[in-house]
């Protein structure tokens, strides 16, 4: 039985700015992504004449996925039988350890790894623009976790340009019990907005240059006052990260995730030990080159 297993990575934003907002109420942002080494693992099999055609199992079995209808795996399988004008039966398998609602992109990247992962198992010889079509369709980070790696987004992030991957580094990340809803905080944007911080720019400056010390010093996140707002751990994490020698700290996405960047892994796993982020690691990672690879 032919069998695709896929690992299927998270990113952190370095840099979120929300540049607009579209006549449909989706924001425009400028943002730099970057993959890193967190990943789920899914795996996709045939399912001949099994029922309506799509299984999905996920270990934990409690993991939060939201309504079921709603699952980026489901969404992104619907899209790919309506591009191929037929049930394509597939029974899923999804390890989850990207925690859902973080601002990592770990829907997203379900979503992305399971349009690969028909493709393949299908023989569809889907090219690489129309996966990042319909990945657009699953959601606004989809594209981007398709093709991972260190990427400038415009638009609502389906514009990508490609960055050159960063000076090496660790990525701490923490993440407070609650989490955020993306729709929530663009609600809360639309009624206060926020200062601009304007740092995608230093941000690919810093990586084009090379240099670690003005990345970490560089990164930010526009979004992160208003989620802070809501969860104030936010804030209080991020102090933590830099009272424990983080060269630079940030919220990832809409949040609640927030991380820090050091030089050195021994201090970045050290700094999640700490009394103030008790209970509150989510480990240590390094960044990576692709969204979707084979495991
Ligand atoms: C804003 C980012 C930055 O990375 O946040 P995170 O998801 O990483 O936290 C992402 O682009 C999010 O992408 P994604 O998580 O796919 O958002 P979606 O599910 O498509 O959108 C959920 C809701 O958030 C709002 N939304 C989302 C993205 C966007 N650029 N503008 C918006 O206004 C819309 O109301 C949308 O219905
Ligand atoms: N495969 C999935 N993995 C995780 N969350 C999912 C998935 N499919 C749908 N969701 C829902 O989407 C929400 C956002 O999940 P996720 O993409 O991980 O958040 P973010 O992009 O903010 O990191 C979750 O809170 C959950 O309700």
């Amino acid at each position: 039985m032919k069998r695709i297993r896929l690992r299927a990575h998270a990113k952190v934003n370095y840099s979120l700015e929300v540049t607009g907002v579209r006549d449909d109420g989706y924001h425009t942002l400028r943002t730099v992504f970057q993959s890193i080494s967190l990943a789920d693992e899914l795996s996709f099999e045939r399912a001949e004449g099994r029922g309506e055609g799509f299984a999905l199992e996920v270990e934990p079995p409690k993991a939060p996925l939201g309504p079921p209808g709603e699952n980026t795996v489901r969404r992104a399988w619907e899209l790919v039988c309506e591009r191929a004008g037929r049930t394509l039966p597939v029974r899923v398998s999804l390890l989850k350890r990207v925690p859902a609602g973080a601002g990592l992109g770990g829907g997203s990247a379900d979503g992305a790894a399971t349009l690969v992962g028909l493709s393949e198992l299908y023989g569809l010889g889907l090219s690489e623009e129309e996966l990042l079509g319909i990945a657009a369709r699953v959601g606004a980070d989809v594209p981007f976790c398709l093709l991972g790696g260190t990427r400038l987004g415009e638009g609502v992030g389906e514009r990508l340009t490609p960055l050159p991957p960063p000076p090496e580094h660790y990525i701490a990340v923490a993440k407070p019990e609650a989490s955020a809803s993306t729709a929530e905080i663009f609600r809360i944007y639309d009624r206060r907005s926020v200062e601009r911080k304007g740092n995608s720019r230093p941000v690919m400056a810093a990586i084009r240059a090379g240099s670690l010390t003005r990345l970490a010093s560089s990164v930010g996140n526009d979004l992160a006052p208003l989620t802070a707002a809501l969860v104030p751990e936010v804030l209080d994490y991020e102090r933590a990260l830099l009272e424990a020698g983080a060269l630079g700290t940030a919220m990832t996405g809409s949040g609640t995730a927030v991380y820090g960047i050091f030089a050195d892994e021994r201090r970045a796993r050290a700094a999640l030990l700490g009394e103030k982020l008790a209970g509150a690691a989510v480990g240590v990672f390094r960044p990576a080159r692709s969204g979707v690879e084979p495991l």
